[in-house]
């Protein structure tokens, strides 16, 4: 994916096969708000939601978020290896009684494998609550871990995902790590939307921080 028209295009393909904004924003990693407004430049017919964006938060020029593509990391395991040793130094400063990397599912897997293997941990994998999303509430769904991986009770862990977005997903998994009896004692990404120090009281190392300027 390489510039805006890319992403209307593919908002507006997600759109016609029937997906709800929400679900075109975890599919492109935009913010619900940007999805929105790539589906109405794309002037889709597809699914329409009943609550519109908010005018102020687009502007015509668009809303302010930024798309993540890190394909050209993902889709080199070479590369892909890298920078997960890179998520693995930045985690060296935190805790040596951790023995678990968890990564959140799909993207934060592989990466995950990467940091348990540098840090020499067991690994975990954890799918969020909306990857279990068919209709309905999704309150009253929870993720899960997965059985064919390592179990969580009693066990310090890292945890692994490629970005933080709305922070949503990272706060989900800190808490079902905690439900599931484990310790969370901190979160890596590549690229942090929110730039923010802490999720529930776990610190969040991110390779990069999104900082935005002129903004309230
Ligand atoms: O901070 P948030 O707003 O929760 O968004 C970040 C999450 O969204 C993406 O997952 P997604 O389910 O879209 O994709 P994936 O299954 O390919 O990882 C990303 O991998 C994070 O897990």
């Amino acid at each position: 994916m390489k510039n805006v028209d890319d992403l209307i295009a593919s908002a507006a393909e997600l759109a016609e096969r029937g997906l709800s904004k929400g679900e075109i924003a975890d599919e492109l990693n935009v913010s619900r708000e940007t999805a929105s407004w790539l589906v109405e430049r794309s002037g889709s017919t597809g699914y329409e939601e009943p609550d519109q964006p908010d005018a102020e938060t687009t502007g015509a020029s668009g809303p302010h978020d930024i798309h993540v593509d890190w394909s050209a990391v993902g889709r080199d395991s070479t590369r892909l290896t890298q920078i997960g040793r890179a998520m693995a130094d930045l985690l060296l400063k935190e805790g040596e009684e951790v023995d678990l990397t968890i990564g959140i599912e799909k993207a934060g897997a592989p990466l995950a494998t990467v940091v348990a293997s540098e840090l020499d941990t067991d690994l975990g994998s954890y799918a969020p609550a909306k990857h279990q999303w068919e209709e309905g509430d999704i309150e009253e769904l929870g993720g899960s871990f997965s059985r064919n991986f390592a179990q969580i009770r009693d066990r310090e862990c890292y945890v692994v995902d490629d970005t933080i977005t709305s922070g949503t997903t990272m706060r989900e998994t800190v808490e079902s790590i905690r439900e599931e009896g484990g310790d969370p004692v901190a979160c890596v990404v590549i690229v942090d939307k929110q730039g923010i120090d802490e999720i529930e009281g776990v610190p969040v190392y991110s390779l990069i921080d999104v900082v935005r300027v002129g903004e309230e």
